[in-house]
């Protein structure tokens, strides 16, 4: 099984390093625009292998989509990453153009192939990919929902001086700072509501460091985060080709489900070899479904540029 990864920067190769380490898949090709960098970190890769005992292999090559054919799934992790002080939206004008190229190149190599969308905004990016490429809507998955739950559920491990294993815990809607929504009151330690051990204002406080959570990171770092980003790309796509059935939240084509359609945005959904199999369906209280509603009202908003610009035709 071949897995494609596009973008060999900080999040790409945390990616293919997590893809490798764990010998998820036998062959890992790494791609990047930039001359030379994907071959030298996928060598650098290679060279932990004596010492951590995977037998996967990574290859990394310059733009060569013809290395890429037959990919069973692509991570596209190709564009900028913010700044302190940006939203994942300013990245709109730069990368909507280098994810649409890198669709269109995967697809011509690896026509049944299913894509991971990690380039941001990654909601719009996922829109985006799905549009112009035509591809079945289950083939096409925006990460960023597994991410947001990861740390959501350290924010409420942190408090409750839990192990973050217990806990049961996930954030729909769409990956941005203003628009993700960490569903606390169906939060769950072992089954147990963790409303029961919280105030309101604890819950509205890991509500918060939740949302703002990559925000956070993109200060102290000065760039975007990778670790917890890579590894998340890579548990999904665990999951597709060992056709676990792992609930994840993601980005997905919405036809109605939740209230909304023509729409990528983070639910819940079963992810197995057929890429997002189906929606897991999840009964909102009337504020969160109003939260929801905000938040595919401003992804929306993201998804006109792409038509205003020109990416796109209606
Ligand atoms: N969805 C999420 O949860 C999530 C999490 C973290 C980062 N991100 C996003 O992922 C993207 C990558 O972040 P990063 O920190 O790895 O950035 P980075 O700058 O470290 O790496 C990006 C890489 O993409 C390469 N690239 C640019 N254009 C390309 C093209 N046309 N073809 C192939 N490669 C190309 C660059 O050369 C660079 O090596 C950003 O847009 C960031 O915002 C999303
Ligand atoms: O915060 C960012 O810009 C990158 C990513 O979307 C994240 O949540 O870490």
């Amino acid at each position: 099984m071949k897995v494609t990864v596009v973008g060999a920067g900080a999040v790409g190769a945390t990616t293919a390093d997590n893809l490798v380490r764990r010998n998820i898949a036998e062959e890992i090709v790494l791609l990047d625009i930039k001359e030379g960098f994907a071959e030298g970190k996928a060598q650098d890769m290679m060279q932990t292998s004596a010492l951590l005992g995977f037998d996967s292999k990574i290859t990394g090559v310059t733009n060569d989509y013809l290395a890429t054919a037959g990919s069973t799934v692509a991570v596209i992790t190709s564009g900028i990453p913010r700044k302190p002080g940006m939203t994942r939206e300013e990245l709109i004008g730069t990368n909507a153009n280098i994810v649409k190229t890198v669709v269109e190149n995967l697809i011509q190599h690896s026509p049944d192939i299913i894509i991971l969308i990690v380039s941001n905004p990654m909601d719009t990016m996922t829109y985006l990919a799905l549009k112009s490429s035509g591809l079945p809507k289950n083939r096409i998955i925006g990460m960023g929902g597994a991410l947001d739950s990861a740390r959501f559920k350290y924010q409420i491990s942190d408090k409750l001086n839990a192990s973050a294993n217990d806990l049961n815990a996930i954030v729909i809607g769409g990956h941005g700072d203003t628009t993700m929504i960490p569903l606390i009151k169906h939060a769950t330690w072992n089954s147990i509501a963790v409303s029961s051990f919280l105030t309101e204002e604890e819950e509205a406080e890991i509500v918060k460091k939740t949302m703002v959570g990559g925000a956070t990171l993109t200060a102290l770092i000065g760039t975007s985060a990778w670790y917890a980003p890579g590894a998340a790309a890579a548990a999904m796509v665990e999951s597709i080709v060992r056709d676990q059935n792992r609930l994840f939240t993601a980005s997905v084509y919405l036809e109605g489900e939740f209230g909304q359609e023509d729409i990528n945005i983070g639910v819940p959904v079963i992810i197995n070899n057929k890429g997002w199999d189906r929606i897991v369906p999840l009964e909102l209280s009337d504020e969160e479904q109003k939260l929801f509603d905000a938040s595919a009202d401003a992804v929306r908003k993201m998804n006109d540029v792409l038509f205003d610009e020109g990416v796109l035709k209606r």
